[in-house]
């Protein structure tokens, strides 16, 4: 691998132009469209397996992170964001090789790092330096933070003692502590400031690649947004591209020139980050914002999943993995029913998937048996369907639940409405101008493509 480091001029002892703007949204044009990928992720895998036994045999695989792709320029802040559990770290840290992935290719500067080791990998390492989210696990509490900082350079051989310590006391001053803090201990700091001082750790080595796995979710408001415009104005200074990890879509639009929305294992939408909050093309972005954006904020529609409960990734469902949650799920081609009611019978099927059961109708809760009415009320059923197969199909699930037999009810259901987005897998869509994973955008599949105001 060509190590570019030493062509660059932004070693941490040079003077930078101090006049940057510590807010990124104004200034997002700064990466220009044809810069270097820095960072190339290809269709990524990382499964965990599941073992049982004293033999540990596999009996299943976690699919963390399930096929993907992104890539991220010089000086460039990309942002993954998504619920819980979407594979955001994992993703972050399988494109550093902290952790082993199972498939796919990433390239750094142009060259594969999947087979690195050794000094190539530490070289590699050198350059993409990795920020953590508790700045408390970043320490040694025996090493003074002086030293905490230069530990990197000593370790990839820089033996003159007065040079680390120049470095040291300029990036620490940087950061917005002083020179005088070297020989403090981490214990002596507030969480912010041992952020401020991670920062500058990461900085230490004159890295191209910073990825920050959110960085500010355990500091006060305040102090993130501190350390935010910090960690932001120093990107600019030095030219170091970032990859943001964060679930706060606020935190994400303030600092990231484009982002990915992850799933599941899977980015199901990428783009700019002003595009894709300001038209968010896919339906759970639209259910992480909360609401479709309108210019007039009055007429924002609020948008929510259909159920709350995240399927299991060593289980994710099939199609669309998103399809058991997903207001606008499609329905089946001789299906019309009006929006409301079409949703209304689809949240109905996936809340008797997932086994969110309302206390009302749960089997074992009352001494009383549930009758068709209390059903029908609790999921806001009509009694009457305008569509046979429907109408027949929601009947007969509701007197299996009577019944107390939910299996047969989610059965009943599963026939009635089939969708395309559970039986098929979405591509990146072609009828949207950045890659959308939703049927909507196929112009394969007779469905409209959302729209926004
Ligand atoms: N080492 C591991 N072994 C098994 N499963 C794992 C491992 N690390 C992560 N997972 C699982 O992989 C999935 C993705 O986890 P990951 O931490 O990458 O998600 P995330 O989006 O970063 O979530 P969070 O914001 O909670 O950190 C989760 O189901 C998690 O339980």
């Amino acid at each position: 691998m060509t190590d570019h480091s030493t062509d660059r001029s932004r070693s941490p002892a040079v003077q930078p132009d101090h006049d940057t703007q510590s807010d990124a949204a104004g200034d997002r044009a700064a990466v220009p469209d044809d810069s270097h990928p820095l960072l190339e992720v290809e269709n990524l895998e990382t499964h965990f397996p599941i073992t049982r036994g004293l033999l540990r045999r596999e009996v299943g695989r976690v699919r963390a992170v399930d096929g993907v792709s992104f890539e991220i320029r010089d000086g460039e802040a990309f942002g993954l964001v998504g619920e819980s559990g979407s594979g955001k770290t994992t993703t972050a840290l399988s494109a550093l090789r902290l952790e082993e992935p199972t498939g796919g290719e990433i390239r750094f500067d142009g060259d594969s790092i999947m087979s690195l080791s050794g000094a190539d990998l530490r070289a590699f390492r050198r350059r993409a330096q990795l920020v953590v989210q508790d700045p408390n696990e970043a320490f040694n509490p025996r090493l003074t933070i002086g030293q905490a900082v230069a530990e990197p350079l000593a370790l990839h051989g820089m033996d003159d003692a007065d040079r680390r310590q120049a470095i040291v006391t300029d990036l620490l001053e940087r950061v917005g502590l002083s020179a005088d803090d070297v020989d403090r201990y981490p214990h002596e700091f507030s969480g912010g400031e041992k952020q401020r001082i991670a920062i500058a750790r990461a900085l230490v080595l004159n890295p191209d690649l910073i990825v920050a796995d959110e960085p500010t979710s355990a500091l006060d408001g305040r102090v993130q947004s501190d350390v935010l415009a910090l960690l932001d104005e120093l990107r600019r200074e030095f030219d170091i591209a970032v990859l943001f990890i964060s679930h706060d879509i606020d935190v994400v639009r303030r600092f990231c020139d484009r982002i990915g929305v992850m799933y599941l294992g899977e980015i199901v939408e990428q783009g700019p980050t002003d595009e894709v909050l300001e038209a968010p093309a896919h339906p759970y972005t639209r259910t992480l914002l909360g609401s479709v954006p309108s210019l007039d904020p009055s007429d924002r529609e609020l948008v929510r999943p259909l159920t709350d409960t995240i399927p299991d990734p060593s289980d994710p469902p099939s199609g669309c993995r998103f399809h058991t949650r997903c207001p606008e799920l499609i329905p089946p081609e001789d299906v019309d029913l009006d929006r409301e009611l079409w949703q209304t019978i689809a949240a109905f099927r996936f809340t008797l998937q997932a086994d969110e059961l309302p206390a009302a109708i749960e089997p074992d809760a009352g001494t009383t048996a549930v009758d068709e009415a209390t059903v029908r009320e609790t999921f806001g059923l009509p009694s009457d369907i305008p569509d046979e197969r429907v109408d027949r199909g929601v009947d007969d699930a509701v007197d299996a639940i009577v019944r107390g037999d939910l299996e047969v009810a989610r059965d009943r259901l599963a026939e009635a409405i089939p969708t395309v987005c559970e039986r098929s897998t979405p591509s990146d869509g072609t009828d949207c101008e950045r890659p959308v994973r939703c049927h909507r955008y196929d112009p394969s599949v007779d469905a409209e493509p959302l729209s926004w105001p």
